[in-house]
């Protein structure tokens, strides 16, 4: 709230910056006026002519990105003011405006910064210390399009003017934002990025960037923010490539899928490492063991090895009747097709091709020896149109085709990675008996196999393809000329840059000729985001990967295939490792990639959970790893978490009074405890969210340890602690902004115990 008192004489500071947002809406309500005219006009039938539908594509892909963006950052447009030394100030925003010139020459001056401009870095960076050219720094609180309250930082000690708003300690807006009652959803933190989380959001490093820290050091915010400003700052490449944001589970993607939309971002793919194989859904669930064994590293070389098995050898031999006689094929003739057709090293299905011809020629030879040998000197009688004639009808006869069929068979991915499961080879008989399957389902480790599976297969679509590109090239030479005029006639002013070629959305920016070659197909209107969405092979701009420690070194060989460029964020905390399945360290992962060509950085506050509870959750570590440091707490509260006994058959009212006595009058609780638990819980604490994928806004939410990853709720109360594993554990008991407690039956694990 407003930190300043002016009895009833009205505050000339805040009426001044309610003048200037009020005039930004007015800019913001025309633009999307005349946007949402423009797409309804742009959706207009336009009828059958190539050129209309492609023009009508551009113009809808263009206005309806600005007004999804303009809709996005609607109610808090602008959150700060940086007034500089030498006079002048910029106020800062999600997105920036500019309007026309007072002196009506038609220049547009910028009336609002995008938070990701350079101009804008000062609001995050500047100190007394370092001013970088500010006085002061100011941040506007809105609530809705009204100004509610502003806090000035003096970043000139010399400076002797005073607005009344000064925020002495400099971070009353910060710990505002911490205190918020949660909603179940994140929030972007656009308004209070801390500095060393600005470092990152902007590192200019175009590898692969390795972000580590502790439970709520904002990890998976500062990712978010990273997206964002990389959609920024290299708009064409990305938003013709897309970014990949991969997030454990589906549960958590939720949880994080409103931040870029509030950013003004919409083109970014979302999913969890069982989505990334388009057409399979992995509703399944492994165990743990077999989770691990599917993803290490050597499965590659086992699908590798059941794969060379299904290139058969005849057993003993197959005989092809043809034309009145039998053709043998032995072992001895495939072998030598076989490994001729391998050493081409090309994909099975691709290479499949080969191998037809050269069993075709084995046979063609076979029986051109048989027929056409002179009786009298051994010397063939047959010319070459004979040979060819005989190969011909040789590749007529369907029992050629059922031979080639079982000695070097088309396979599906699926198939291939089916029929592995149901009966494990080239493991050890335990590893086998972990993983055989005995639901249809995908889990979420077999996708990495299943693209596994695809590469080693490949697909044969090369006529397909040389069509298709026949008649892409014929469209990209049109395209080229549509996207042309579009260049000339770029207008709107959603920019606050000054050079004219930076990050205006227009059609020349988000697609390119071939993409708008691709686009010109009636149906096909989607963005890159859905387009890299059902496209296995997609190569993405870039890929962030959240919790990044949980991924198998399978995982990890999918991620990497769909970013060939190692453009790439990693967050993630090893002492929150869950999964067997997870590799240990950040070299043991990127290694076999990028070699030591990769980037670490740290991040050591925790802007999430208050000091009392990161001590009692520290302590749990420390019984394990005594010299465990955790991430410093940036505030106290002041409330002591409390841990309490119950008996064995008191545990669910123990829990449901728990829940009674932690409940946040606004914002989220939440119920940490064991799967087994969950049906009598639910019994006694009414109206809890709960299952695979609870809905995390409502008011109470009962989930096991593993779902707990990455969410964070008012008050947490964990269940039975000493039933979790340390890591488990840790994660559990550092989920609460406010309040913690904890209820068992059986012993307290080391830490907890007074
Ligand atoms: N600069 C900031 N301003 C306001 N809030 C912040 C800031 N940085 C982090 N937070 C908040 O702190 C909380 C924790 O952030 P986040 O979830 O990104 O942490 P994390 O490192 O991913 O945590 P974990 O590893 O425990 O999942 C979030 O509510 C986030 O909004």
């Amino acid at each position: 709230m407003s930190n300043a008192s002016h009895g009833d004489v009205p505050d000339q500071e805040l009426l001044a910056e309610q003048k200037f947002i009020d005039r930004l809406y007015e800019h913001v309500d025309a633009l999307r006026s005349r946007a949402e005219g423009s797409v309804q006009e742009a959706l207009e039938p336009v009828g059958t002519g190539a050129q209309a539908r492609l023009e009508r594509d551009i113009n809808v892909a263009e206005r309806s990105g600005l007004l999804a963006a303009l809709n996005a950052v609607d109610g808090s447009l602008c959150f700060g003011r940086i007034d500089l030394a030498d006079g002048g100030d910029h106020h800062i925003g999600r997105i920036g405006l500019r309007e026309d010139h007072p002196d009506g020459t038609g220049e547009r001056a910028p009336i609002l910064v995008d938070w990701r401009a350079p101009v804008a870095r000062p609001f995050y960076l500047a100190t007394g210390h370092t001013p970088m050219g500010l006085r002061r720094r100011r941040h506007i609180t809105t609530h809705g399009r009204e100004v509610t309250a502003l806090h000035d930082e003096l970043l000139d000690l010399t400076d002797r003017e005073r607005t009344g708003h000064e925020d002495r300690t400099g971070d009353a807006v910060l710990l505002a934002a911490l205190n918020t009652a949660r909603t179940g959803r994140m929030g972007d933190i656009v308004r209070t990025i801390q500095a060393d989380q600005d470092r990152i959001i902007r590192a200019p490093h175009r590898g692969v960037l390795v972000v580590e820290g502790g439970p709520g050091t904002g990890k998976t915010a500062v990712a978010l923010h990273r997206a964002a400003y990389l959609l920024y700052e290299h708009r064409e490449l990305l938003a013709r490539r897309a970014v990949l944001i991969v997030g454990p589970n589906p549960a958590f993607l939720g949880y994080i899928g409103e931040v870029l939309p509030s950013l003004g971002e919409t083109g970014v793919l979302l999913a969890s490492p069982g989505e990334l194989y388009p057409g399979v859904r992995a509703t399944g669930r492994d165990t743990p063991r077999a989770a691990a064994v599917k993803g290490r590293a050597e499965m590659a070389d086992v699908l590798a090895a059941v794969l060379a098995d299904r290139q058969a050898l005849p057993d003993p031999v197959i005989a092809i009747e043809h034309d009145r006689e039998v053709l043998m094929l032995d072992a001895g003739l495939v072998r030598v097709a076989r490994d001729r057709t391998r050493e081409a090293r090309l994909p099975h299905n691709v290479a499949r091709e080969h191998f037809e011809g050269h069993i075709l020629n084995t046979l063609t030879d076979m029986l051109a020896e048989r027929i056409g040998t002179d009786p009298y000197d051994g010397s063939n009688l047959l010319d070459d149109s004979d040979i060819t004639q005989i190969r011909d009808e040789l590749a007529a006869n369907p029992e050629v085709w059922t031979a080639v069929d079982h000695l070097w068979p088309r396979l599906t991915p699926q198939r291939l990675v089916a029929d592995f499961l149901a009966e494990p080879t080239h493991l050890s008989d335990e590893d086998a008996a972990v993983i055989r399957r005995t639901t249809r389902a995908w889990t979420p480790a077999d996708v990495a196999l299943l693209d596994e599976a695809a590469e080693l297969l490949g697909e044969d679509d090369r006529a397909a393809r040389a069509a298709a590109e026949r008649e892409r090239s014929e469209k990209v030479a049109y395209a080229q000329g549509v996207l042309e005029v579009s260049y000339a006639s770029r207008t709107y002013e959603f920019d606050d840059k000054h050079d004219d070629d930076s990050e205006v959305l227009g059609a020349h920016d988000i697609i390119d000729a071939e993409r708008m070659a691709e686009r010109q197909d009636e149906d096909d209107h989607r963005s890159a985001a859905q387009r890299a969405a059902a496209d296995r092979t997609w190569a993405f701009g870039h890929i962030i990967v959240d919790e990044a420690q949980e991924l198998s070194p399978m995982a990890w060989r999918l991620l990497m295939r769909r970013c060939p460029t190692r453009s790439m964020t990693l967050v993630g905390d090893p002492a929150q490792t869950a999964e067997e399945a997870g590799v240990g360290s950040w070299d043991a992962i990127l290694a076999p990639y990028v070699a030591d060509r990769w980037e670490h950085t740290r991040l050591a506050v925790n802007y999430r959970t208050p000091a009392e509870i990161m001590d009692l959750a520290a302590a749990v570590v420390r019984a394990e790893r005594p010299g465990f440091e955790p991430p410093r707490s940036v505030r106290a509260t002041g409330v002591r978490p409390w841990v309490r006994a119950a008996g064995a058959q008191q545990l669910a009212a123990a829990v449901a009074d728990g829940v009674a006595e932690l409940m946040p009058r606004e914002g989220r609780l939440a119920v940490i405890a064991p799967r087994e638990l969950h049906t009598a819980i639910a019994e006694r604490v009414a109206g809890a969210a709960a299952g695979q994928e609870p809905d995390l806004t409502r008011a109470v939410v009962l989930l096991d340890p593993r779902q707990a990853k990455g969410l964070e709720f008012d008050s947490v109360l964990v269940v039975e602690p000493g039933a979790f594993g340390t890591s488990d554990l840790y994660v559990a008991l550092t989920r609460a902004t406010q309040a913690l407690g904890v209820v068992h039956t059986g012993d307290l694990p080391a830490g907890l115990a007074p």
